[in-house]
């Protein structure tokens, strides 16, 4: 059997999210971190999911990280792509989605692709174009805080008619509801009238199922990993995957709990209020970094004490919208976000070095910066802890068994989530609990 999917995730959390949304629909996935560089046997692997950072960084630094991606994918023979994006569409005027969009496409000598951020699992849906979360619309979920690309515009035709030169479609939920030849008569037709990016409503898994059986035989798909649970049914339809395949078991976890949260988002401050109330924790402040290393200096002292009394522990930078604008009005939004990362990853590097075995980290950036300063190249995906975020677990060479590891995102998961986490990994292997 070929490489079915080649997927490019433009954050870490974003990258598990999809891979765990294809493992639960029976595909082999290996997840990588980067562009691998050393061989990987893709004998038994029905899709790869490359995970970069690149959803922050400068639109020619996404695109040609994401092409770079794309190159290796299309060597291995990947029979579709899938440009993975958050399914609260995170993006500026300046990018990232639009260009990296239109660069994959050229390079795939394609005309049009379809933008499916949606995840009805996690209440993500789009209606005429808007983004839902919940009950609300983007623009006043919380989003429009974020303190890197704050979304103050629920209406995707227009952000990504802002971020792209080329013309932006609708395939509104009128139409899906006619079935995949509608949808695919809808695609042809904006096609033909040159729209190269078609917005496509979802309201629900039914909808996502339409969706794929429109898009399964595009060279290029985008979106959340809504889309992703829906498309293995297809490819299964077409001969392209052998059988259903099942999740694999992870190994026996072991060592200390250590969360490390650097989301801003409404559902991780629920998270680390409800940690907090339960279980020791500190607080990362970025002003208090830019003064030097005696901050960071004390927040380790702080998790080593409790990690040594066996109790889980959680450092986060995570703060409400005014303290991360007061941070931002005098570092910079920058600055401020790439301290926390630099710390939250310095801390990672040496807590596990001395016997954290079981992490968790919220945040796609945060994830970003906390495995790469880990080393980490690839992932084992394992079943998942809540919709989109499954344990994983990697391989390090000073430790005897894997890290596990679960990378959160920013908005999922319910408000127990981090203590949680630690009993659920427990019950998936067999361990005593920490937590
Ligand atoms: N107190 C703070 N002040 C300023 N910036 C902060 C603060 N805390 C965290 N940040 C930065 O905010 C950014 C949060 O982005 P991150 O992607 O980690 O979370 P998220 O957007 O909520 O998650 P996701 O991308 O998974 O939805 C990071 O760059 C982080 O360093
Ligand atoms: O799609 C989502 O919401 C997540 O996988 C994500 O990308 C958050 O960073």
């Amino acid at each position: 059997m070929t490489l079915v999917l080649g997927a490019i995730a433009d954050d870490f959390t974003g990258a598990t999210d999809l891979a765990n949304n294809l493992v639960r629909s029976g595909m082999r996935c290996v997840q990588t971190i980067g562009v691998p560089e050393a061989a990987l046997d893709l004998a038994d692997v029905d899709a790869v999911v490359v995970a970069l950072k690149s959803r922050s960084t400068p639109a020619e630094q996404a695109v040609a990280d994401s092409l770079a991606a794309l190159d290796w994918l299309q060597a291995r023979g990947a029979r579709q792509f899938f440009f993975k994006y958050c399914s609260t569409f995170d993006s500026t005027d300046a990018g990232n989605i639009g260009p990296v969009a239109d660069a994959l496409l050229e390079r795939l000598g394609g005309t049009q692709t379809a933008m499916v951020p949606a995840f009805p699992a996690n209440g993500r849906t789009v209606y005429q174009g808007h983004l839902f979360v919940g009950d609300r619309l983007l623009n006043d979920s919380g989003m429009q805080h974020h303190p890197l690309n704050p979304m103050h515009d629920a209406d995707l035709v227009r952000v990504l008619g802002r971020q792209t030169p080329h013309p932006v479609g609708l395939a509104a939920r009128s139409t899906l509801a006619q079935g995949g030849d509608a949808v695919r008569r809808r695609l042809e037709a904006l096609a033909a009238e040159g729209i190269r990016h078609v917005i496509c409503d979802t309201l629900d898994d039914t909808d996502l199922e339409v969706l794929a059986e429109a898009l399964a035989d595009y060279p290029l798909v985008t979106g959340g990993s809504g889309l992703g649970q829906a498309l293995p049914g297809q490819y299964r339809r077409r001969g392209w995957l052998a059988e259903m395949d099942e999740p694999g078991s992870l190994a026996p976890a072991s060592g200390g709990a250590l969360v490390l949260s650097g989301s801003c988002s409404w559902a991780t401050l629920g998270q680390v209020a409800h940690f907090l109330q339960r279980h020791p924790g500190v607080a990362l402040d970025p002003l208090a970094l830019a003064e030097g290393e005696k901050h960071v200096r004390a927040v380790l002292a702080f998790a080593r004490e409790h990690l040594a009394a066996g109790d889980p522990v959680l450092v986060h930078a995570s703060a409400d919208p005014e303290r991360v604008k007061a941070a931002q009005a005098v570092l910079g939004v920058e600055r401020a976000g790439a301290l926390v990362e630099q710390a939250l990853g310095e801390l990672a590097q040496c807590l596990v070095a001395e016997g954290v075995g079981r992490l968790v980290v919220a945040g796609g950036e945060t994830s970003g910066a906390v495995v790469s300063a880990l080393g980490i190249r690839q992932l084992r995906i394992g079943d998942q802890i809540d919709p989109g975020v499954p344990w994983t677990q990697a391989p390090l060479s000073h430790r005897e068994g894997p890290l596990s590891l679960a990378l959160k995102s920013g908005n999922f998961g319910g408000e127990d989530f981090f203590s949680r986490a630690f009993t659920v990994l427990d019950e998936l292997t067999g361990e005593e609990g920490a937590a």
